[in-house]
């Protein structure tokens, strides 16, 4: 196994060091350190960030290997500076059992770019009728800890109550798309102005939260651990706020595009911009950025999801929600939140692996840790193009946008999975 001294690094933003990656761990650290044996990174300008850990990424595999497969979605995780990345279970079939789990498991194993964590469905085929093998799920080789219908709502509040309890029993988490179906039939992208001008059916901001105000008191009532997807409304922050006021153990992620992009995409009728939730107003982009950078919003997560150019480059309705986040999230949390690195941290690798239990992830790069480490280029800008994504898919929405920030290498204990800005392997 290769050493690697990676030279005059600015940890986590701190003042410049330098880091010696041995046996797969962090073996030194301190200005002037030497080591013949290893192959030295000049990383001055630089900053290392504890390897990103994801908890939210459709990797489509089995099913649709046309759109993404365990190893290109890990490649593209790699390349935008994570370690570790949660599989969602809306997969073909879906990944509702303990052999399904087991299978994405294995291949990102095998893949071997990322730590791949099977999320696992709540129920059987996401019908929303009767839970799935919870157990199973998490007695399997891939210890299933966090289960999502994602895609789809968990509507039937009996069952959502069901799920609550049965997980508790090992510590696990029910993280849900939080949509009342009742409100959103037919629905195409945010109910507001825009689409009243535009004609097309809305997706209201109260389809979401009363869900999330439903699931915050039933996790209070059961004592469970509750995760909600893709918040992505001003009145989700202020009900995710008065419950963890009252205690209630739930979490909250934000996607990179709802930090960044509004509603009047849509009018564009380019359907990259389509996706569920749907994208919001400037003012409930405003809320969640305040609500992520005071902790209301727990994380960023990337919903990473990739569709195939049929179902993505086709009229406006037809189209399939969704699109690609792994390889550009770090630079949208940049341009965000500004070189704020201990929150950048804290809300893309420490928080994310500390709610999905994933040891060894979202730890700084310190002696005797295990070396998942990204190295970020803040001064870098870069233009996205489409055609140079590492994913099997093209659907982002980012196209030909100049972005701050890149990924110069990524190390999954102590292998570089990314060096120079481009995958190993
Ligand atoms: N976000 C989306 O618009 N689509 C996701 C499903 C989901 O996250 O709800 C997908 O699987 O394509
Ligand atoms: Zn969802
Ligand atoms: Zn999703």
């Amino acid at each position: 196994m290769t050493a690697y001294l990676i030279k005059n690094v600015s940890v986590v933003g701190g003042e410049p060091t330098d880091l010696l990656i041995r046996d797969g761990v962090v073996a030194e650290t301190g200005a002037g350190l030497t080591a013949p044996d290893a192959t030295v990174l000049d990383a001055t300008g630089l900053v290392a960030l504890p390897g990103l850990v994801d908890l939210h990424t459709h990797l489509r595999e089995p099913g649709r290997e046309d759109a993404e497969t365990v190893e290109s979605g890990s490649r593209a995780a790699a390349l935008g500076g994570y370690t570790a990345v949660c599989a969602m279970a809306n997969t073909s079939p879906v990944a509702d059992t303990a052999g399904v789990v087991e299978q994405v498991w294995r291949l990102g194993r095998e893949a071997g770019l990322v730590d791949v964590q099977p999320i696992g469905a709540v129920t059987v085929g996401l019908a929303g009728e009767r839970l799935a093998e919870l157990g199973a799920m998490a007695d399997s080789a891939a210890r299933v800890r966090i289960f999502s219908d994602d895609g789809h709502c968990v509507a039937d509040p009996m069952l959502m109550r069901r799920a609550l309890e049965y997980v508790k029993a090992f510590d696990g988490i029910i993280a849900q798309h939080a949509e009342e179906p009742r409100l959103t039939e037919g629905a195409q992208m945010h109910e507001g102005e825009v689409s009243t001008r535009l004609g097309l059916t809305g997706w209201p901001a109260v389809a979401e939260e009363a869900i999330i105000a439903r699931d915050v008191l039933l996790a209070e009532h059961v004592g469970s651990r509750l995760h909600i997807c893709h918040v992505s409304t001003a009145g989700s922050v202020a009900v995710l706020r008065h419950a963890k006021a009252r205690g209630v153990r739930v979490t909250a992620e934000v996607t990179p595009h709802h930090l960044l992009l509004t509603d009047e995409r849509a009018t564009t009728y380019d359907p990259v911009y389509k996706v569920n939730p749907p994208l919001r107003t400037a003012s409930d982009v405003a809320a969640l950025r305040a609500a992520l950078a005071e902790g209301v919003i727990d994380i960023v997560a990337t919903d990473h999801a990739p569709h195939a150019v049929e179902d993505k480059e086709c009229e406006w309705a037809y189209a399939r929600p969704g699109m690609l986040g792994l390889e550009t999230a770090l630079s949208i949390a940049l341009d965000v939140l500004g070189p704020r690195w201990d929150l950048i941290a804290e809300r893309m690798s420490r928080t994310p692996a500390r709610i999905a239990g994933l040891d060894g992830h979202g730890v700084d790069p310190a002696p005797g840790v295990p070396a998942n480490l990204t190295l970020v280029d803040p001064a870098a800008r870069r233009v996205i193009e489409p055609a140079e994504l590492a994913s099997r898919s093209r659907n982002t929405p980012y196209a030909r946008m100049t972005l701050p920030g890149r990924i110069v290498a990524t190390f999954l204990r102590g292998e570089p999975t990314v060096l120079d800005g481009k995958a190993v392997r």
